[in-house]
């Protein structure tokens, strides 16, 4: 695949890069299970390990190696006779295996690292990239720290890697310093300068100490180089790689500027950042790119207001083209009244003119007082405004005789419309007979179709919260009540309940609304 073609190859190097970055070590099962996404999305070459880095990580390219079906499997290694032949050995039953070699060019990894000079380096690339090409027919070569490379250096040793039979030649920006005018013009002058240049795939490999290795893996694709070099989530050395979601979108969505196609399924990035995040540990940052959780998700009124009228007004992709359901509308203080509405609307609540703009108002003062405000606040927040406005019957006071003596009895003193009502009854338990008493002075057909408790916080002191669901024929009441005495909390949420099946039922027939 020459400059001339349209599709770029994808090369991903999670289980390498990716893993070199500190804390992101991942399991052979992990590595196994991340390699097998990734072949299956259309990823073109899966960069699986650096074979002689340890017994593990030879086992594991080897494996994955054995199981890939469709893509590449490459070994890396460095410009070392042992390294060269152990890759060799793990990629060898691929149904297509790669030798990745690499030596530093620069003058200061020459200098430092290396200790070596110019002409040695060359004859260590001739002599390396030979080894691999008798092992394998598709080999790679790395220029380590390419960008810091005198460009009269760099065309030489990339001459003596094509002479020795290197079928990709890559040129990564090792230690992220490239500009994309700088990266993209490298990529020109060694494919002009360089004889036989194009015989073979150019490759970029970016890294993100200044943000940009996306920007300049695009602009060395604009430079010719046809194959990129990426990992999930951007994870990698330092600040990462060049992230592959980022990239594949990009490609994707301003395909009229940057008209390269790739093979990847982009519909598959967020099962796959959600993978690479669960195996190695790393949260997903909210505003990532593509796949961090806030990436399709919208909390200015003006956004909400665009997005509910046409979602091309604030998204450039859809979310389905990356894997995500779909674009959340998420309510805060910055929410308008036209996603507040639709927020009601998909609650199951219509409300009139006035009752809106009411909840709008204490919605918005309950935003301004809490981080996040969930589906169950603004219900609450609704429930509470209609049970509220309807709220006319309230308990007083409450006693329970309950243990083992039995029978378990009540007596308690509700309020109605401003007059006191005081009843008494028994039960099966101290809730049956709370119940019984409060269907004395209020009765109804309802069937209670929940009754549940749970503790808000931990102890023996903790408040009780009550939650009870009223069914009477087509209605439905729900309602909560919390009290440190689970029973006071009982009888609060039941005549709550009541209360708001009366007003539904009183939005038909005022008068029948509470028959005490
Ligand atoms: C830019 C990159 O991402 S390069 C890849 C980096 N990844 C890793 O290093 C992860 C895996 N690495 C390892 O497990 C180990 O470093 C090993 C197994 C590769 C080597 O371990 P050791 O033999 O203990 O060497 P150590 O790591 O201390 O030093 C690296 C040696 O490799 C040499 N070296 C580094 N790159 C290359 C290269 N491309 N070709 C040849 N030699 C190289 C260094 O000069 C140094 O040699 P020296 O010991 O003679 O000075
Ligand atoms: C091994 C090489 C390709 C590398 O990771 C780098 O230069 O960043
Ligand atoms: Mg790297």
């Amino acid at each position: 695949m020459t400059a001339s073609t349209d599709r770029v190859v994808i090369f991903d190097t999670t289980l390498r890069d990716g893993e070199q970055c500190p804390g992101a070590t991942m399991t052979f099962e992990e590595k196994l299970e991340v390699a097998a996404l990734l072949d299956r999305m259309g990823v073109d070459v899966i960069e699986a390990g650096f074979p002689i880095a340890s017994n593990g990580d030879f086992e594991a390219v080897a494996e994955i190696a054995r199981r890939a079906e469709n893509a590449t499997v490459a070994g890396l290694a460095r410009a070392i006779p042992a390294d060269i032949a152990r890759a060799g050995e793990a990629v060898r039953h691929a149904r297509k295996g790669r030798i990745h070699t690499f030596v530093s060019t620069s003058p200061i990894h020459l200098a430092h690292q290396m200790k070596k000079t110019e002409d040695q380096v060359i004859e260590i690339i001739q002599a390396t990239v030979t080894q691999a090409r008798n092992l394998v027919e598709d080999v790679e070569w790395s220029a380590m720290d390419a960008t810091r490379t005198p460009i009269d250096y760099l065309c030489r040793a990339v001459e003596t890697a094509i002479k020795a039979g290197a079928t990709t030649i890559n040129l990564p920006d090792t230690v992220g310093y490239a500009t994309p005018v700088d990266y993209g013009n490298m990529f020109r002058q060694v494919r002009e300068r360089v004889p036989g240049a194009d015989k073979v795939i150019f490759s970029t490999h970016c890294h993100d100490d200044l943000g940009l290795a996306v920007a300049n893996s695009l602009a060395g694709v604009a430079g010719g180089a046809r194959q990129i070099e990426c990992t999930i989530n951007g994870l990698g050395e330092r600040a990462g790689n060049a992230a592959l979601e980022e990239i594949v979108m990009a490609l994707k969505v301003r395909r009229d500027v940057l008209p390269y196609g790739t093979g990847v399924e982009s519909t598959m990035l967020t099962r796959a950042s959600r993978l690479v995040s669960a195996a190695t540990s790393f949260p997903v940052q909210y505003n990532k790119a593509i796949v961090g959780k806030n990436a399709f998700a919208h909390e200015s009124g003006i956004h909400q207001d665009g997005m509910l009228k046409h979602n091309e007004t604030y998204e450039i992709m859809t979310p389905a083209s990356v894997g995500v359901t779909k674009t959340s509308l998420v309510m805060g203080k910055h929410s308008g009244r036209a996603a507040f509405k639709d927020k009601l609307k998909a609650l199951g609540y219509e409300l009139g003119e006035n009752a809106l703009q009411d909840a709008f108002t204490r919605f918005k003062d309950l935003a301004d007082r809490k981080k996040h405000v969930y589906d169950e606040d603004i219900e609450a927040l609704v429930d509470g405004q209609i049970a509220s406005a309807h709220d006319r019957a309230k308990v007083l006071s409450l006693t329970v005789i309950a243990g083992t003596m039995g029978p378990q009895s009540a007596t308690l003193t509700l309020d109605i419309d401003g007059v006191h009502t005081t009843v008494q009854s028994t039960g099966n338990g101290p809730v049956d007979a709370i119940f019984n008493a409060v269907c004395k002075v209020m009765p109804h057909q309802a069937r209670l179709a929940l009754y549940q408790v749970h503790a808000v916080t931990e102890g023996t002191d903790a408040q009780a919260e009550v939650s009870i669901r009223l069914e009477e024929g087509d209605k439905i009441a729900t309602a909560r009540a919390a009290d440190p005495d689970t029973l006071v909390a009982s009888a609060k949420a039941y005549v709550a309940a009541i209360n708001k099946l009366a007003a539904k039922r009183g939005q038909l027939n005022p008068q029948a609304a509470m028959t005490a």
